[in-house]
């Protein structure tokens, strides 16, 4: 999960052995395999016993396990040019790639997801070699490796596409996504967002300037926003990298422990704190991965029981802690690319739990979603397998074993199942088949287990947890004192007990004793100085305790060659040593990482912005408060970037609290050097073109109506437009040239209108100029104009 979105068509290794999948052709894929042997004893005893296969499915389970992914991509569905590279794939792409034979062997074209809506996701069996060789197929990866560098198009895992599609976001939804790195399913988050975007702001730029009265006028752009955070800094980065190609002024990344995810201010009126609460939160949280074989070869050598009870308590905090931020009504969803029982029901039975129960929180019941997902229900029964093998179904048993000491350490209370016990009527009965579990051999996938949660009303008080790691060492420790010595046993336990928040022990975050979710009235300065009983806001985070936590993280992560190091012991102290520190200091390190500049916005009376606007002559219904700089001192010396209004009260609202904010906004303008002094320097980037484009007011825009205007630009660097008597380069771009000649200097935007036949584009296309003293040229970076 998540490891799968680098921008990277290389198809994996591979020989011809491989089964076939579901579309035509043969697999040509092959075996992934070669430098680690697809083996683990301990893995396939586990789940050959676990019951969760059908015994009449394992050897299809087992052998799908073995067999490379498919590759899979998504089509950018908010984008209208992304629509038409889907409809060039379809008419040009797959009958050129039908009926392939290679090597003697058929090979199958791509072929479209079933379950995902609109044929907006396909997937692809050619091997390397093919891809590698064969002309047809070599051509196709470059027009997915071009579409994806602007953005259409998006590699990722199909089951990775799931959680997002069951979230149905709406663009005035504020969203979370608490353990968003490397960021496909934020990509996803942010396009639900923008859905529908292009339609709505054509339709307010064509109702001109006068603003409109009533609701607060928002030009057709959404006023939700997502928040995409990882706990790891280096990460965080590479989710910045992945979501940048959608420029998104909806979008704000920020760096923390989501078991401790701060509170986040809205409002400030008569003393009194409003923080932000999520209409949509997704935990897709770390997991052991042990769905992923298929493409982390690392699971096969490094796979133990003992990954999933590492992980379990962190998985429990960080959704116990989404509930809390979630808006009654909202919903979130929890996913995990593992198939064990410990990191999926238990954890929902101990969450649900914890936030009172199905009254307050439930499952939803989503199997009428995504009907060609083949899929299986969540369970509300399995045992729990020791390193040893050993298995246990009840935690009396645990008690009760010779070893039980070595393994209480391991295994907690609410790790057992606990919905079995109370029949079908129940209505305290927590609904675990209502889960999703996704295996391999069902659909060619990798494993996958998704849950939809609602919450239906306050959660007023979180259930202290009944096991911490720490705390079943310390039971472990009594038991073995009874052993030895029945006085000492009988009084451990209950101290462990009561040890709930000590010094050096981890504590729950969300688990105070009795936890109002009612905002305070006064909400404490620094996270640091917190009280614990305030919560709703970001409880105190005792240094020892959240580096345990991190540090376990880390340790149950896959080592493989094919892993990538999420939560990293060394970032996550780096991590936690950067959350500890002080208010954030320009240009200084702390903890080894890089503070991040501020985010200082500019007044909408600044000189700038005003030679901006009128430079542009920007309609007045484009909001002029939304722009940003990145320096403390606030000055607009290079780049200036737009967000969305939410993103605006939320950055200044919360501004010195401690919240580790490391993106926002896309950048819109950006400095240059001008050839004389009256010309305006900032010219328009080709990122924040999309979002102001609409709004400029004739005098700066160029229109052309012929492809060969914009190949004219792209072929020759600098076209003469102004040279008396210059006739050679006249012809390049005929079309544009005396519009762009009659231009005062500086920059423009070239707005090219579709057309039929063959001289036109089937969309339009909007393009920065620059209009020199002599000639001009497209700001186009060199990505975009390959
Ligand atoms: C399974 S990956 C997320 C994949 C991502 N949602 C995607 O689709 O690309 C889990 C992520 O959780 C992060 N993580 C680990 N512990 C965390 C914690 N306590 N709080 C927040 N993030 C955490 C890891 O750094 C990792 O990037």
């Amino acid at each position: 999960m998540g490891r799968n979105n680098r921008n990277n068509w290389r198809s994996r290794r591979g020989n011809k052995d491989g089964q076939g999948s579901e579309s035509k052709g043969a697999d040509t894929r092959g075996s992934a395999y070669v430098s680690i042997p697809t083996e683990n004893e301990k893995y396939e005893k586990f789940y050959k016993e676990s019951g969760l296969i059908p015994e009449e499915e394992w050897e299809e389970f087992w052998s799908t396990l073995k067999r490379t992914l498919p590759t899979t991509f998504r089509f950018t569905g908010s984008k209208g040019n992304a629509l038409n590279v889907l409809k060039t794939l379809q008419e040009v792409y797959v009958p050129h790639l039908s009926g392939i034979i290679w090597e003697g062997q058929p090979v199958a074209p791509p072929t479209p997801l079933p379950w995902f809506p609109d044929n907006l996701a396909w997937q692809m069996t050619a091997g390397k070699a093919v891809i590698r060789r064969c002309a047809p197929f070599k051509k196709f990866q470059n027009f997915l490796v071009a579409e994806t560098t602007v953005g259409n198009i998006s590699r990722q895992e199909a089951v990775s596409m799931i959680p997002p599609l069951l979230m149905d976001i709406e663009p005035h939804h504020t969203v979370l996504d608490m353990c968003a790195a490397p960021g496909s399913k934020t990509a996803q988050l942010i396009e639900a967002i923008h859905a529908g975007e292009e339609a709505r702001v054509e339709a307010a730029v064509a109702q001109g300037d006068k603003v409109p009265e009533g609701s607060p006028d928002s030009g057709g752009r959404p006023t939700g926003l997502v928040i995409a955070n990882d706990a790891d800094y280096r990460r965080s980065h590479m989710l910045i990298h992945q979501t940048k190609r959608l420029n998104s002024p909806n979008l704000i990344v920020t760096n923390h422990d989501a078991t401790w995810f701060p509170s986040i201010r809205v409002k400030e009126e008569n003393g009194a704190v409003e923080y932000l609460k999520f209409d949509r939160i997704l935990a897709d949280v770390p997991c052991t991965g042990d769905g992923t074989p298929r493409k982390n070869y690392g699971i096969w050598r490094d796979w133990t029981p003992n990954g999933a009870f590492n992980l379990h308590l962190t998985q429990v905090r960080i959704l116990v802690r989404g509930l809390q931020m979630l808006k009654v009504g909202g919903r979130i969803i929890y996913s995990t690319c593992s198939m064990n029982p410990v990191e999926n029901e238990a954890v929902l039975a101990a969450a649900i739990d914890r936030c009172g129960g199905v009254e307050k929180v439930n499952i939803v019941d989503v199997s009428d979603r995504l009907p060609e997902l083949k899929r299986r229900p969540g369970v509300s029964e399995w045992r729990i397998c020791d390193k040893d093998g050993a298995w246990f179904s009840t935690w009396e048993e645990v008690e009760n074993d010779k070893k039980s000491v070595e393994r209480m350490s391991r295994m907690t209370r609410e790790m057992f199942p606990t919905e079995n016990k109370k029949p079908l009527d129940d209505s305290t009965r927590i609904p675990l088949e209502r889960a999703i579990r996704v295996y391999p051999h069902l659909q060619d996938t990798g494993g996958f287990f998704i849950t939809v949660l609602e919450k239906k009303q306050e959660i007023r008080a979180i259930k202290p947890e009944t096991g911490g790691r720490k705390k079943m060492a310390a039971m472990a420790k009594a038991q073995a004192g009874k052993e030895i010595d029945g006085d000492v046993a009988s009084e451990a336990p209950e101290a462990a007990e009561g040890a709930e928040i000590t010094p050096g022990e981890t504590p729950a975050p969300v688990t105070p004793a009795v936890v109002e979710e009612s905002v305070p009235s006064e909400a404490p300065e620094s996270p640091t100085k917190r009280k614990i009983e305030t919560v709703d806001a970001a409880p105190p985070t005792p240094p020892a305790a959240k580096k345990t936590r991190l540090e376990e993280t880390a340790e149950a992560e896959p080592k493989g060659e094919a892993s990538e190091p999420w939560a990293s012991k060394k970032t996550s102290e780096k991590t936690e040593a950067k959350q500890e520190g002080a208010p954030q200091k320009v240009g200084r390190k702390n903890g080894g990482q890089p503070i991040e500049e501020p985010f200082k916005y500019l007044s909408p009376e600044h000189s700038v912005i005003k030679q901006i606007f009128d430079f542009y002559s920007l309609s007045p219904r484009f909001p002029r408060d939304c722009f940003l700089v990145r320096n403390a001192e606030g000055i607009p010396s290079r780049a200036i970037y737009f967000t969305c209004n939410l993103a605006k009260t939320i950055l200044t609202m919360n501004e010195g609290k401690n919240i580790k904010f490391i993106h926002c906004g896309v950048k819109a303008f950006f400095k240059q050097d001008v050839q004389e002094p009256d010309v305006c320097p900032w010219r328009i980037q080709n990122e924040g073109l999309p979002i102001i484009e609409g709004w400029i007011g004739e005098g700066r825009v160029v229109r052309a109506k012929q492809k060969s205007t914009v190949k004219g630009l792209l072929k020759e660097l600098f076209p003469k437009v102004n040279a008396e008597g210059y006739e050679g380069d006249a012809s390049t771009i005929a079309e544009i040239e005396e519009q762009v000649r009659n231009l005062s200097m500086g920059c423009c935007v070239l707005k090219v209108e579709k057309g039929t036949g063959e001289e036109s584009f089937a969309d339009p296309l909007v393009l920065p100029l620059w209009k020199s003293r002599h000639s001009c040229n497209l700001m186009l970076p060199k990505d975009e104009r390959k």
